[in-house]
């Protein structure tokens, strides 16, 4: 079995292709670093360090590497005989890898109808059918009919934590020992992709609202509310008292939209918020909260972590979830200047205020309850700021 693997990133060779190779497949990873491709060519393996309570070591062997800028016809050719292409790039990259990927179908589609499963992996909700739509759009009417028969998109919810990178080898991953890759068998073509250790469900609604409005949200209030108060690391703004009872208030607002929604037991979902606050303060990880606070605009985004859960929650009990809102107040206030989307953020907040930003990104109208909670928040944290 062949997998091309888009992005051998921190959950690219961390978690997908450690998970790939391990199911059996040969992994070619597909990456514009050409530091990180040239060693997966040479090496052909690489190191996933598991930093629980105790410190284990496994090795990803048989992989290797394709650089996507400088070999692109030997990318097409992999895809043309893969039978699983997966992406771990960024939302923001699904774009810029999708005529490649076209060009691997068009290829494929030309000399043979064996099935071929495509699955994104990036934290948002439908990433797989985003990915197909800018696919699609580098095909014609007759190759997507084609399509449609043999390439099965498929959604999925991805969680495991995997921090920048410190290790000596810049191959080694070092990772949680937690992993959950839901996939949705909905569009599978034939058979499902043996894939070892993944959940295939029948509809992934309720896997990937609970993994981003549970572990994404309460990971976001911790690093924005941490950035705040100057803290470095998630592990460290999570020993803040204060914090941590903003990301429990939070999670119990999500947690509440999420059981009545999707029927998780309330018990369960508990035990699975006490899972997650306990994997955020994992002592043998460090975490960057400038990493989990990436991409402030995507993240204010109305599908996204805060603003979904927090639009819903509004919608299912009649009042505002003050804990949500804190933390898109804290998420506006998120001005690191290393942080292309912080700038541009911060600029629209100059020129048109925080319900100018909330419109423009979050769809949010100034009359929305959130608004004015979110503002409220939001003048608190200026009053503090020291
Ligand atoms: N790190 C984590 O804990 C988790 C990340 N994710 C998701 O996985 C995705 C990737 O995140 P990370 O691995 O953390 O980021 P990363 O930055 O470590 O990895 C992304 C990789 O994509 C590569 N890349 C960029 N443009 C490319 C292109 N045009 N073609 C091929 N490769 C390209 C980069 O060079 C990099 O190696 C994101 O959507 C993230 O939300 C999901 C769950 C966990
Ligand atoms: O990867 P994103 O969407 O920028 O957000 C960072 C978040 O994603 C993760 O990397 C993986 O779930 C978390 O560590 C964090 O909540």
């Amino acid at each position: 079995m062949r997998a091309v693997h888009f992005g051998a990133g921190n959950i690219g060779r961390g978690f997908i292709g450690s998970l790939l190779a391990a199911s059996g497949y040969d992994v070619v990873f597909v990456d514009v670093n050409g530091q990180i491709v040239r060693l997966l060519k040479e090496r052909g393996e690489y190191r996933v360090i598991v930093a629980g309570e105790q410190r284990e070591e496994q090795w990803v062997r048989g992989v290797s590497a394709l650089n996507s800028q400088t070999e692109r016809e030997q990318v097409i050719a992999a895809i043309a005989a893969a039978d699983l292409v997966t992406t771990a790039v960024g939302p923001h990259i699904l774009p810029a890898i999708a005529p490649v990927i076209a060009a691997g179908l068009k290829q494929r589609l030309a000399a043979r109808q064996a099935p071929l499963h495509v699955i994104a992996c990036e934290n948002m909700i439908g990433g797989t059918e985003t990915l197909k739509q800018h696919v699609f759009a580098h095909l014609s009417e007759a190759e997507q009919q084609l399509a449609g028969e043999s390439v099965g998109f498929l959604n999925c919810a991805v969680d495991r934590i995997v921090p920048n990178q410190t290790n000596d080898d810049p191959l080694a991953v070092t990772v949680e020992p937690f992993f959950e890759w839901a996939i949705e068998t909905r569009n599978v073509i034939g058979a499902v992709p043996p894939i070892q250790g993944a959940h295939f469900v029948a509809d992934l609604g309720p896997y990937i609202e609970r993994k981003l409005f549970t572990v994404n949200t309460g990971h976001a209030l911790a690093a924005y509310l941490g950035y705040l108060k100057q803290y470095e690391t998630v592990q460290d703004a999570m020993k803040d008292s204060a914090i941590r009872a903003d990301v429990e208030q939070a999670l119990s607002e999500s947690g509440a939209v999420l059981v009545k929604k999707h029927g998780w037991k309330a018990d369960e979902h508990r035990a699975y918020i006490d899972t997650t606050i306990g994997r955020f303060m994992n002592p043998a990880l460090s975490d960057d909260i400038i990493r989990v606070a990436r991409s402030p605009i995507r993240k204010l985004g109305p599908n996204d972590r805060l603003v979904a859960p927090a639009v819903q929650y509004c919608a299912l009990f009649g009042n505002v979830p003050h804990g949500l809102a804190k933390g898109i107040a804290a998420l506006l206030r998120f001005d690191d200047d290393r942080d292309v989307e912080a700038a541009a953020l911060q600029q629209t907040i100059a020129q048109h205020g925080i319900e100018g930003a909330l419109r423009q990104y979050a769809g949010l109208e100034s009359g929305h309850p959130l608004v004015a909670a979110v503002r409220e928040e939001y003048g608190r944290m200026e009053k503090n700021k020291s």
